[in-house]
């Protein structure tokens, strides 16, 4: 054990267990890294688990305490009519809304307002959390409660280029799941609206023949209840969305199939422009029916959970008398207003945590029973219209925004406490961030270890492929190679080969012979002289893990290589001069006139190989 560099040794820097054969070759084993590699890469993966624990916990707490019911206002811009200038009778602060106008004075409280200046994307801040919610298990309910023309649309769904709250769900959705290594999400959609009390699927394969208004019995769809507590719609239509532009595509499809009736209210609703792009004289006003997205949410993670993500466009909550609807759209107007009261008694019901909760009084009621009690996350976005003409129904809507948002009891709670309670909002808050950019580092750390892992699992097969090809030999696990110090010295010099002797695999182990043929003094493994030098080494070897390719070649003319801790281990290996030669590109030519045997050396070698044929090997050595 001779060698010139670094005090008679040649340090190449290798994870990998390396150990020169007395040809001179180098046998390079890629279990270890690999084993190490799979390990690394369980221990990131474990922690990222820990992490995603302790950031929906820390999630929980937050919602919960902001409130798992949460209700903010939504103030539409002044819409100027006939050039009259009207004027607004609300005023408001973060979170109060004063309705002022001849012999009235209210004062509203919500969890936020946004302001007649507010933007899409200032809404959306606001309901990302309730987001993550839906993704780590829970259900979820988005509803946009209010009067007709007061941007219950343009918050949910959105106008060109100001996109609403369902397709930047959608998008954010597809987004987190792309981003999180820790678990799979997979979702599909569905859409139903709630016509004349009854269930329509928006989604359902298209009948030709029949009108929306006409679907009487195809658009019927009862409402389940499972054993769990889960609730179903019978027959509803539901699309696995792969992308988010088949969710786009089917979003878009539902929406096209919603239905409108017209009543005089509502001249500034977003169905008007559909009659400026139809060239037919616009009529006075329209009335909109409840609509309702869900979005099915199945994580597949450590364990399997499943989640809805409900955004409902409620229908206009406008009194009856106000539409001046008749005959069909009148029935129509009392379905929705059906369907809103009932809202309001099951809010009510949880609000005073009555036993009974009246979820059966409507459809809309049924279905989003098991999304908006316990464990259940719920978000109200009231509208409402700036105009003194629509004070009446401000006023309403603002009340319902009330009965809904008193079901958490501490709501109104002294300045101190308030104080204290947005301290630890900003803490809870900081937490989840910390922890989101750990795992965000975490990911990148397991795609590059997995990267190597990849490398190496490539190098490992590539290798074995040779022997097999050259030798129909079994497979291996070793890259073979050779030092060769003479020709560069300088990488060999910095180079530095470790080899653990508590950790070497199982085919440098003696056998029971070797161990007595050695206490017996009856061998010693001298070097013997290169014959086959190997200057040619994978070219994708790679990494500082790898075995490099540059290191290698540099290396490659080292006349005498050693490995001081293998020494022992040396004596035990069935190795013999000059059976091993071997690249994955090619095989040397020099070479090719030695005769050449290929043998593998991995301990899955030795454990398939016959035992008097291991025996015949070792006894070579002697
Ligand atoms: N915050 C806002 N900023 C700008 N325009 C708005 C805003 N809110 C509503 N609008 C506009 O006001 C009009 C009415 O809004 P929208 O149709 O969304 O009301 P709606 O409550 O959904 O009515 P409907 O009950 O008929 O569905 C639309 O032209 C819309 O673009």
């Amino acid at each position: 054990m001779e060698k010139e560099a670094m005090g008679g040794h040649v340090m190449v820097p290798l994870e990998s267990l390396s150990l020169e054969l007395p040809s001179g070759e180098i046998l390079v084993s890629y279990d270890k890294d690999i084993s190490a590699l799979q390990e690394e890469i369980s221990a990131l993966r474990s922690r990222q688990r820990h992490l995603d624990q302790r950031r929906r916990e820390t999630l929980d707490k937050l919602i919960d305490l902001k409130g798992s019911i949460r209700v903010f206002c939504r103030i539409r811009p002044l819409i100027q009519t006939n050039n009259l200038k009207v004027k607004s009778l609300v005023t408001v602060e973060q979170e109060k809304i004063t309705v002022k106008s001849v012999g009235i004075k209210k004062e509203f409280s919500v969890d936020r307002v946004f302001d007649q200046g507010s933007t899409q994307e200032d809404v959306f801040q606001e309901v990302k959390p309730i987001l993550r919610s839906a993704l780590d298990g829970h259900n979820v309910c988005i509803l946009a409660y209010g009067q007709t023309g007061t941007g219950k649309t343009y918050t949910m769904e959105g106008i060109d280029g100001k996109l609403g709250i369902v397709p930047r769900a959608i998008q954010e959705l597809f987004s987190h799941a792309s981003e999180d290594s820790s678990s799979t999400y997979s979702f599909s959609i569905s859409m139903l609206e709630v016509y004349l009390g009854s269930l329509r699927d928006l989604l359902a394969p298209r009948q030709p023949l029949l009108r929306p208004m006409e679907c009487s019995t195809a658009c019927n769809l009862s409402v389940l209840a499972t054993k769990s507590g889960a609730v179903e719609v019978e027959g509803l239509t539901d699309v696995a969305i792969p992308d988010l532009k088949k969710a786009n595509q089917w979003y878009c499809r539902g929406r096209r199939a919603r239905s409108t009736s017209w009543t005089n209210v509502n001249d500034v609703s977003s169905r008007s422009h559909w009659w400026v792009d139809n060239l037919f004289q616009p009529p006075t006003f329209t009335l909109s029916m409840c609509s309702l997205t869900r979005i099915t949410i199945r994580r597949h993670g450590a364990t399997e959970e499943l989640s809805k993500l409900w955004l409902i466009d409620l229908g206009g909550s406008e009194r009856l008398l106000k539409t001046g609807a008749t005959g069909l759209t009148m029935d129509e107007g009392k379905a929705i207003n059906l369907s809103l009261s009932a809202l309001g008694d099951v809010i009510a019901a949880l609000r005073r945590k009555r036993s009974h909760v009246p979820y059966r009084n409507s459809k809309l009621t049924q279905i989003l029973s098991d999304s908006l009690g316990d464990g259940s996350k719920v978000l109200m976005v009231v509208h409402i219209s700036p105009s003194e003409d629509d004070v009446g129904e401000t006023v309403c809507s603002l009340s319902f925004a009330k009965r809904a948002r008193s079901i958490e009891s501490n709501r109104d709670i002294p300045e101190v406490l308030k104080t204290l309670k947005q301290k630890r909002l900003a803490e809870l808050d900081k937490e989840i961030f910390d922890a989101e950019e750990e795992q965000k580092y975490l990911n990148e750390q397991i795609r590059r270890t997995e990267i190597s892992l990849e490398e190496k699992k490539k190098l490992s097969s590539s290798v074995c492929q040779v022997l097999s090809d050259e030798k129909g030999s079994p497979r291996s696990t070793l890259v073979v190679g050779h030092i060769d110090a003479t020709e560069s010295p300088r990488p060999t010099e910095k180079a530095k080969i470790r080899v653990s002797q508590g950790s070497v695999p199982h085919f440098m182990s003696s056998t029971v012979c070797s161990r007595q043929r050695h206490s017996a003094g009856s061998h010693s493994v001298s070097k013997p002289k290169l014959t086959n030098p190997v200057n040619r080494y994978p070219a994708e070897l790679s990494g500082s893990q790898s075995f490099s390719y540059s290191i290698c070649k540099n290396a490659a003319k080292a006349r005498s290589v050693a490995f001081s801790s293998s020494a022992a281990k040396m004596k035990s290996l069935p190795v013999k001069s000059d059976h091993i030669n071997i690249s994955s590109n090619s095989i040397d030519s020099t070479a090719a006139s030695a005769p050449r045997r290929r043998e593998s050396f991995g301990s899955r070698l030795v454990q398939r190989a016959p035992l008097h044929q291991h025996r015949r090997r070792m006894s070579s050595l002697t």
